[in-house]
This record gives structure tokens, sequence and C-alpha cells, in this order.
């Protein structure tokens, strides 16, 4: 068995990509983000404060005939930008490209955070990290992907993102027509929860690549690439007007400019990020400055190859294999 959804950028800045699930019976279909860096697939519900879920399409566990309320469970998570949510659980049948799950976690916020409540394009989200970064107590809950791994036809997903095009997270099979090169396979590690890797080296602008290892994680969601200054630094001193700017705390620069490409070594393949792909946004509406899509990871303590990176490529994350695929698009 597989499943295949589309995804969709949330705005013109991909700033993060939109897939429909659908949850209880009669279905219920809500917009999540999914999201390979954390493993708590949590709604708005009917619980969640009315005036923190005003413009977000809800959860009713009372409206499905097959919700059943997780006796005594709680959840509560933190991610990295500081936004947060927390609530109680319930399970429930989880559908996502046509795949269904028959009793998933599904975790219900009673609070949420500014930045969650202000982000109405999403419901919620859904986790495809590793089991042992879910927050649920007493005992922790299994991933969508996890409940249904056994049951695929191989225990694997894909991520194709794309640049203002709808994508598609595939569960279960390889479509190899998606990418446009061989698929360079390397170890990933779960331990932290998230689907970590070393990339063996870089490099700016179609040079040889070097044999500085990047280790980091395959995050869809975190918008941007954000790898160790001396990365950042030697992309940037080929860009003539780049600077850092303090307001948009990041590295912006004309956006006329002709952005170089970076590329990064992995299980044997080069993936290339073409220039255009850096080149992510204005800083406002109608501003000449844009801001970069490569960033310093140097506050956050870990490297995120997020989506400008994943949108140069076709990602098989191979849980069978404990594996990462990654192939040029
Ligand atoms: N910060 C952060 C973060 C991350 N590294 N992966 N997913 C994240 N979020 C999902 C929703 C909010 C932040």
């Amino acid at each position: 068995q597989t499943g295949s959804a589309n995804t969709n950028p949330s705005d013109s800045a991909d700033d993060e990509y939109i897939t429909n699930v659908s949850i209880g019976t009669p279905a219920q279909v809500l917009p999540l983000d999914f999201d390979t860096g954390s493993s708590d697939l949590w709604v708005f519900s009917s619980e969640t404060p009315k005036s923190s879920a005003s413009g977000h399409v809800t959860y009713s566990p009372s409206k499905s005939s097959t919700a059943k309320k997780l006796s005594g469970a709680s959840w509560s998570i933190t991610y990295g930008d500081h936004s947060s949510s927390s609530g109680d659980v319930y399970t429930d049948k989880v559908t996502v490209g046509g795949f269904s799950v028959s009793s998933q976690a599904v975790e219900s916020a009673t609070k949420v955070s500014t930045q969650f409540v202000q982000d109405t394009v999403i419901s919620g989200l859904l986790g495809l990290g590793f089991d042992v970064g879910n927050t649920v107590k007493p005992r922790a809950q299994k991933t969508w992907f996890s409940n249904a791994a056994n049951s695929l036809a191989q225990p694997l997903f894909t991520a194709d993102l794309k640049h203002q095009q709808t994508g598609s997270y595939n569960f279960g099979f390889i479509d190899t027509t998606l990418a446009k090169g061989p698929i360079g396979y390397t170890p990933a590690d779960g331990s932290e929860g998230y689907w970590g890797f070393t990339a063996t080296g870089y490099s700016v602008g179609g040079a040889k690549l070097n044999r500085n290892s990047i280790t980091g994680i395959a995050d869809t969601g975190t918008t941007l690439l954000l790898l160790d200054d001396d990365v950042v630094n030697a992309y940037y001193n080929n860009v003539e007007s780049a600077q850092y700017d303090d307001s948009q705390q990041g590295v912006v620069f004309d956006c006329s400019e002709d952005l170089p490409s970076f590329s990064f070594g992995v299980g044997g393949t080069t993936i290339t990020i073409p220039g255009s792909l850096i080149n992510l946004t204005p800083v406002s509406d109608g501003s000449s400055t844009c801001f970069g899509g490569l960033q310093s990871s140097a506050d956050i303590g870990i490297n995120i190859f997020g989506d400008v990176a994943l949108k140069a490529a076709l990602v098989v994350f191979d849980l069978g294999n404990e594996r990462l695929g990654w192939a040029q698009k």
C-alpha cells in the first residue's frame, strides 16, 4: 500500500508547505505543516480558545464517531523559533494521501502561541520526525508515518518540495521520475528525533566540492538553509551587495544580484541549489532589497537543511534502512 499527497507553498516566499489531512468520521480536512523536524501531530480544535482559533480550520472530536479521548494524556511542545502549543490527546482515524491509520494520536491544542494564532493558513503540524521526539506524557505516541510504516509497501517517504508550485509527499514508494539525477544515500541519525546526516563537502558557484563536512538535519518545517558562519561567509563573499541587516536579522542583498549556486555532497552525489532559490523574497513588499535563503545557524547550534535546500532535491526519508537519500531535480 502507498499514499501520495500534494503539498503547496503557503505564500510567495515559500515560508511553509501546506498539506491537507483527513481526520475522523466523517472526515474533517485540516491543512497541516508536515515537519520532519518534529514528532507531534497537533491541531487547532474545538478545545482551542475561540480568540486563538479565529480564522483557523479546527478539529472537533465530538463530531467524529471514531474519536476516543486518550485518558490522562497531555502534550506540550516548544520549537526552535520559540513558538509553542500544548493540550490533551485523542485517537482517531487519520488519512494522508489516501492512506489511513485507524488509531492515530491527534494532539488537540488547548493553548497555542501567537505565531501559530497569526499563521491562519495552517491548522497544526504533522510531525515526520522519529518517535523519540514525541512530547505526549505519560506515554509518548507514534507519528502518523511510524504507525503507517509497517503497512506501507516500503517503510519510507519522499519529500518533493517546489518553489511556487505544487509538490508532493509520497509514502511507501519512490517516484524516481521526480528526480533528474541518481539518489545518493547516507546514514540517518534519528537519536535526537530529527533526520540527522552529514554532507561530505560544499562549493559555491559550481566550483569543485571541498572536503569540509557539514552535519545537520533535513527539516521540512524550516524555511531556510541554516549553516555555519564560515560557509555562509564563503557564499556571500561572492555577492557584491550582501550585508548583514540587523533589523532583518539576516543577510540581505540587492534583488537584482545574479546569485551563485550552492552545492553540497551527500551519499556520493552532489546537490546543487540554484542561486535563484537563494533569493528568497524582498524584505518587504516592493523593496529592491532581498532576504537570503542561506543564513547562519550560529544561534541555533545545529545546521538545518530546510526548504531552500529541499526544493533542489527529491529527498528519501528511509526509516527501514535508517538512511536519507538525496537526488538532484
Ligand atoms: N523553529 C523551528 C522548527 C524547526 N526547526 N522545524 N520545525 C519548526 N517549526 C515548526 C512550526 C514552528 C517551528
